[in-house]
C-alpha cells in the first residue's frame, strides 16, 4: 500500500525540501518507471530480472548535513535559495540510528560552541556533519570544519558526547578551508582510537574509514554483492579484477580459494580499508592497489577472466571500454548508478553484450537507481 506524501515526509509536503523529487509518485510506479527507462536505454530485448525494491524510508546509511544558523540554534540539513538553513534533522530517509543521533549532535554544536559556517558572510567554523550508521547500529561522525580552531573543544567535549551517544565509535574532523561547494577536504584528523566502522554485508565484513565511499543503502549494497557472487559462480574465473573497488565489496564477495582477485581504487583510505578486511579474513589471493582504473588496465599484460567495474556516475569512458572491447576478457560485470553513461560505454563495447540485468533501487523517491549487468563476449 502506498502512503500519501504528508505521511511520508512533512518537509516535502510543506515545500521545505524537494530533494526526493519522486516522492509524489507511488512507490510501485517509481519502480516501474525506472525499469522502463533501464530497458529502453540499455536493451529492450533482454529478459530483465524483477527490480529489487528498497524500503522507501529509513534506508539511507549516511547523512550529509549542512550546518547553519547559530551556535545556540543550529540547523542541520540544507540551505534554502537565499542561503538560510533548513533543519532536516528528522529526515525520514535516514536510518533510525542517524535520526536519533542528529538531535544529540545539534546539542553538541551548542555545548562545544561550534559556530556554524555562514556561507554568504564566509564566517564561522562548522560546515557539515557527516554521519554514517553501520548495519550493527554503530556510528561514524565527521565534523567538516573551516579550520582547526574548534578541534580542542571537540576533543574536550567528546567523552560527554560518547556518553550521550554510546553508538558513536569513530569520530573525526575533516578540514575544508576553501569557500566552495565541496562536501569535504583532503585532511582528516581521527579523534577516536577506533578508525573504522565495521560494515556487515555479503562476504567478509567490510571496514570503512572516514574518507572512503560506501553505497548509501546498505540493504541494496548487500543485494548487489550477493548477486555478483551468484551470477558469476558458474563462470569459475581463476582471475578477477574489481576496478573502482572502493572498500572492496565486489572483490571480497567474489574471493574464493585459488582465485586471484585484484582491486583497483583511487582512494588510499579505501584501499587501506579493503586490505585490512582481506588480511583479517586470511584471503591471501586478494590484493588491493591504489591507482587509476583505466591506467591499470592499459598497463597490464595479462587480462583476467572476469572484470568487475563499478565507476562513479561518469561511467568508465571510451578508453577503458575500448580496452575491454579488444582485451579478450570473457565476462564483465558492470554495476552502474547512471544508465545513461552505461549505455554509452556499452555502445563502445559491441563485442560484450548483456546476458543478465537487474535494477536495484538504491535511491528510492528519486530518478536514480543502480543497475547490474553481466556482459558476455559474443
Ligand atoms: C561507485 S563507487 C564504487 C565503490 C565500490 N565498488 C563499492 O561497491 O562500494 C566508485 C569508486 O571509484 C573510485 N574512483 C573514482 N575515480 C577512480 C579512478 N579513476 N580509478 C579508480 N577508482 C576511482 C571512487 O573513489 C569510488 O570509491
Amino acid at each position: 500500500m502506498s502512503l500519501a506524501v504528508d505521511q511520508l515526509c512533512h518537509h516535502f509536503d510543506a515545500g521545505r525540501c524537494r530533494s526526493c523529487s519522486w516522492l509524489g509518485l507511488p512507490y510501485d510506479a517509481q519502480l516501474a518507471d525506472k525499469q522502463r527507462q533501464v530497458a529502453e536505454l540499455l536493451d529492450p530485448d533482454l529478459a530483465w530480472e524483477r527490480p529489487v525494491a528498497s524500503a522507501q524510508l529509513g534506508f539511507r546509511n549516511k547523512a550529509k548535513m549542512v550546518v547553519s544558523g547559530s551556535v545556540d540554534d543550529p540547523t542541520l540539513g540544507i540551505l534554502n535559495p537565499a542561503g538560510g538553513g533548513v533543519d532536516l534533522r528528522d529526515c525520514p530517509l535516514h536510518t533510525a540510528g542517524i535520526q536519533a543521533a542528529l538531535p544529540v549532535l545539534a546539542e553538541f554544536v551548542r555545548t562545544a560552541a561550534l559556530t556554524p559556517y555562514d556561507v554568504p558572510a564566509r564566517l564561522g567554523e562548522l560546515k557539515h556533519l557527516l554521519v554514517t550508521e553501520s548495519p550493527d547500529g554503530e556510528l561514524m561522525v565527521r565534523f567538516v570544519l573551516r579550520s582547526q580552531e574548534p578541534v580542542s573543544r571537540i576533543r574536550k567535549h567528546l567523552p560527554a558526547l560518547r556518553e550521550a551517544l554510546p553508538a558513536l565509535v569513530v569520530a573525526s574532523v575533516n578540514l575544508q578551508p576553501e569557500h566552495k561547494a565541496v562536501l569535504e577536504g583532503e585532511r582528516e584528523i581521527v579523534l577516536t582510537e577506533q578508525e573504522t566502522l565495521r560494515m556487515r554485508v555479503a562476504g567478509p565484513d567490510l571496514y570503512l574509514r572516514p574518507q572512503s565511499f560506501f553505497q548509501t543503502n546498505t540493504a541494496m549494497a548487500t543485494e548487489l554483492y550477493e548477486r555478483a557472487r551468484a551470477w558469476t559462480a558458474d563462470l569459475a574465473p581463476t582471475s578477477v579484477w574489481d576496478l573502482y573497488c572502493g572498500v572492496g565489496g565486489f572483490a571480497l564477495a567474489l574471493a574464493r580459494s585459488g582465485v586471484a582477485v585484484t582491486g583497483i581504487e583511487i582512494s588510499r583510505e579505501a584501499v587501506a580499508s579493503a586490505s585490512q578486511t582481506a588480511a583479517e579474513a586470511g584471503l591471501a589471493d586478494v590484493r588491493f592497489e591504489v591507482g587509476d582504473a583505466t591506467a591499470y588496465a592499459l598497463g597490464s599484460t595479462a587480462p583476467p577472466d572476469l572484470v568487475v567495474v563499478n565507476p562513479p556516475r561518469r561511467g568508465i569512458g571510451p578508453q577503458l571500454s575500448g580496452w575491454l572491447e579488444s582485451s579478450g576478457v570473457g565476462h564483465v560485470l558492470y554495476s552502474s548508478c547512471n544508465a545513461v553513461t552505461l549505455a554509452k560505454d556499452l555502445a563502445a563495447m559491441p563485442s560484450l553484450r548483456p546476458v543478465r540485468g537487474q535494477l536495484l533501487d538504491m535511491f528510492p523517491n528519486t530518478g536514480h537507481y543502480e543497475v547490474l549487468t553481466l556482459l558476455r563476449r559474443r
